[in-house]
């Protein structure tokens, strides 16, 4: 079967998440829920970044991780961007988008072709040769997620992408977000606690709280039946 196949057990002191996940080639997943739940701990444990206590991780034909074991980051077609951008400052953008394909061995001309033209879908073409100091906090998060996307990613994790931009720019940067994955063919993990950013940009939205999903389905289902008291908070009627 393609897409991801998860479930995630990772026990973190008092804190155990068991998590049930599975995303569709092109689908889009929020996960949502307050401070502490458990979101980020997913995420990273999707990324490998933080090891399984039991369950496993399958992306299309590939194991990616397992209790005990993660599959070396070179073979996992997997893309992460966080609340801040976290660009190499000595490199321009266009070299930051660059960067992961050429680590992937791909040639340096189209590198930086295949750069550009991400730049250019996320609505900065012309900020190529701009330094992460010569851009704005809006315009950075841009780059981060086309340095993400470029290497065409079959699995792409998003963590609070939006969190840390001011309102208006955060409206700019989810319209342009959500056009792209659109035309994305891989699987999307967002996770979020803002439940316009999970209305606007998922297919399907997965609450978690204390470390379990407590209910799934659109944001009109959820608003027509919310399962818990925060979900009621977070899609009122
Ligand atoms: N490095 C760590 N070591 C031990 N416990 C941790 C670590 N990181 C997070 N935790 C615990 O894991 C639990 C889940 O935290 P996590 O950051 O995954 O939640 P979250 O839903 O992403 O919340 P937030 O929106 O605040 O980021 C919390 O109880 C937290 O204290």
């Amino acid at each position: 079967m393609s897409g991801l196949v998860a479930r995630l057990v990772v026990e973190r002191g008092a804190f155990r998440l068991d998590l049930d996940l599975t995303v569709a080639p092109g689908e889009v997943v929020a996960l949502l829920g307050p401070n502490g739940a458990g979101k980020s701990t997913a995420l990273a444990a999707l990324a490998g970044a933080v090891p399984l206590t039991a369950g496993s991780v399958r992306l299309d034909d590939l194991v990616l991780a397992d209790a005990g074991r993660t599959v070396d980051p070179s073979r996992r077609s997997v893309g992460w961007v966080l609340q801040d951008a976290l660009l190499f400052p000595h490199l321009t953008a266009g070299e930051n988008v660059a960067f992961g394909l050429r680590a992937r061995g791909v040639r340096r001309g189209e590198a930086s072709a295949t750069a550009a033209a991400e730049l250019a879908r996320l609505g900065i073409g012309e900020l190529a040769s701009a330094r992460p100091r010569e851009i704005s906090g809006g315009q950075a998060q841009r780059v981060a997620l086309a340095r993400a996307l470029a290497p065409r990613p079959r699995l792409l994790l998003l963590d609070e992408p939006l969190a840390a931009l001011d309102v208006e720019v955060r409206d700019s940067v989810r319209a342009v977000l959500g056009e792209r994955l659109r035309g994305n063919d891989g699987c999307t993990v967002l996770v979020t606690h803002d439940p316009v950013d999970a209305e606007r940009l998922s297919d399907r939205i997965v609450v978690v709280e204390r470390g379990v999903a407590v209910q799934e389905g659109t944001a009109a289902q959820l608003r027509d039946a919310p399962a818990t008291p925060y979900v009621a908070a977070m899609f009122p009627v």
